[in-house]
């Protein structure tokens, strides 16, 4: 049985949560870093004189059309469920006002579904005020997006390394854990918590552990995201089961050495480009991202000075391309430097070939990672 979330009067909360890109080449499923484009959540709660749970989302920014708007649909909002329920509450009894404002754009490989669930954690801990420790935040968002690369960026933010602990059965038997890339398609009476209904166990302890490496403030991330999507989903359903030796010791030695080099003074390009290469996910991902292989294959720092490494972000299609800065002054208000603009530009020449369009971003490194703050 469970029971409406307790109602202690009229409470306001901000939740922000930064976009990730994942993999940075060879780190499939493994590496992350947390940008500066955000998720952001106003949430109030005043007590209700129905006394009923009424619970009402709006967006602004990307995705807006596209996101639902029944609580018991949209991403965000079943993810709070699910941590409220897992302590036998549902939502609270309450006006619950969620005013949504997203920059991270969805199915482009910038972590919005990542983003999406560690608000949704931080959100049903909100509510039924669970006070969650981060570790426990990340064990919550690990069970919906099982691959610790960007949620474990978005969490904590920065440049992050991570693997998630191989679970006993007996941590994985209950069929209620939502294990699936984001929580499986809404299913089709999804609705209010009904009484006798089986409800989700809270999740095994430490599911994912992770590291966080330095980087250095001389690098300039330029994101290229062009105006197709592609579902994470769907990216790695083009991935086989099995690879041959050699594609995997590949990618080791380059993820062993990237790591580092990515925070060793002064920058190497020749290094860190090669360290960027994988053979793993992006050739196998390039029939559903027209010109991938151009791209990351024919940038290298001879052809554009400044360039560092150049890689798909996440599961595509955005590329990620990390630009030296070293001696360079950054403009105060965001805005990119000449190096920059020069592989933003270059990138998307590439695409129009193709007839992609695109827009590129210069960003820089989230270092606070997922915030959940009161308003008192
Ligand atoms: N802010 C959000 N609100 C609701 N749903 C979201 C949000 N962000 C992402 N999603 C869901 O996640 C899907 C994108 O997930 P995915 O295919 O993994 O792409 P991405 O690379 O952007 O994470 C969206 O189509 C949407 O269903
Ligand atoms: N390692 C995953 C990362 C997916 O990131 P997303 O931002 O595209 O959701 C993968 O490459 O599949």
């Amino acid at each position: 049985m469970f029971s409406a979330a307790p109602v202690a009067g009229q409470r306001k909360w901000t939740i922000r949560v930064p976009a990730s890109s994942a993999n940075i080449g060879p780190g499939f499923d493994v590496l992350g870093l947390a940008l500066t484009r955000y998720l952001t959540l106003e949430v109030s709660l005043s007590p209700c004189p129905e006394a009923e749970s009424k619970v009402v989302l709006s967006y602004t920014g990307e995705g807006a059309k596209d996101a639902p708007t029944d609580p018991y649909k949209n991403l965000i909002t079943r993810v709070a469920l699910y941590v409220l329920l897992s302590h036998r509450l549902t939502f609270p009894a309450a006006a619950v006002n969620i005013v949504i404002d997203n920059q991270v754009p969805f199915g482009r490989g910038m972590g919005s579904s990542a983003a999406a669930v560690v608000a949704g954690v931080l959100l049903g801990d909100a509510l039924g005020d669970v006070r969650l420790p981060q570790e426990r935040v990340k064990d919550y968002a690990l069970m919906v997006e099982r691959h610790p690369d960007n949620v474990t960026a978005a969490l904590c933010g920065g440049f992050t390394g991570s693997f998630l602990r191989m679970l006993e059965p007996s941590e994985l038997a209950p069929s209620s854990i939502p294990l699936a890339e984001v929580l499986p398609a809404y299913p089709p009476n999804a609705g209010p918590p009904q009484p006798g209904d089986e409800l989700p166990p809270q999740p095994p302890v430490n599911v994912g552990r992770h590291v966080r490496y330095g980087f250095s403030k001389e690098i300039g991330v330029v994101v290229v995201v062009p105006k197709f999507e592609v579902e994470t989903a769907k990216a790695r359903g083009a991935l086989p089961d099995s690879y041959p030796r050699q594609d995997v010791v590949f990618n080791l030695q380059r993820l062993a050495v990237l790591t580092a080099s990515l925070s060793t003074s002064p920058l190497d390009p020749n290094v860190i480009w090669e360290a960027m290469r994988d053979k793993v996910h992006q050739p196998q991902r390039e029939g559903l991202i027209p010109g991938l292989s151009k791209i990351v294959n024919t940038m290298t720092p001879s052809t554009h000075p400044g360039l560092l490494g150049i890689c798909l972000s996440g599961a595509g299609p955005t590329i990620l391309a990390l630009v030296s800065n070293e001696g360079a002054t950054k403009p105060a208000d965001g805005k990119a430097t000449p190096q920059m603009e020069a592989v933003g530009e270059a990138i998307k020449d590439i695409w129009a070939q193709d007839g992609i369009e695109v827009e590129w971003l210069a960003l820089d490194v989230d270092d606070e990672g997922a915030v959940l703050r009161e308003h008192k």
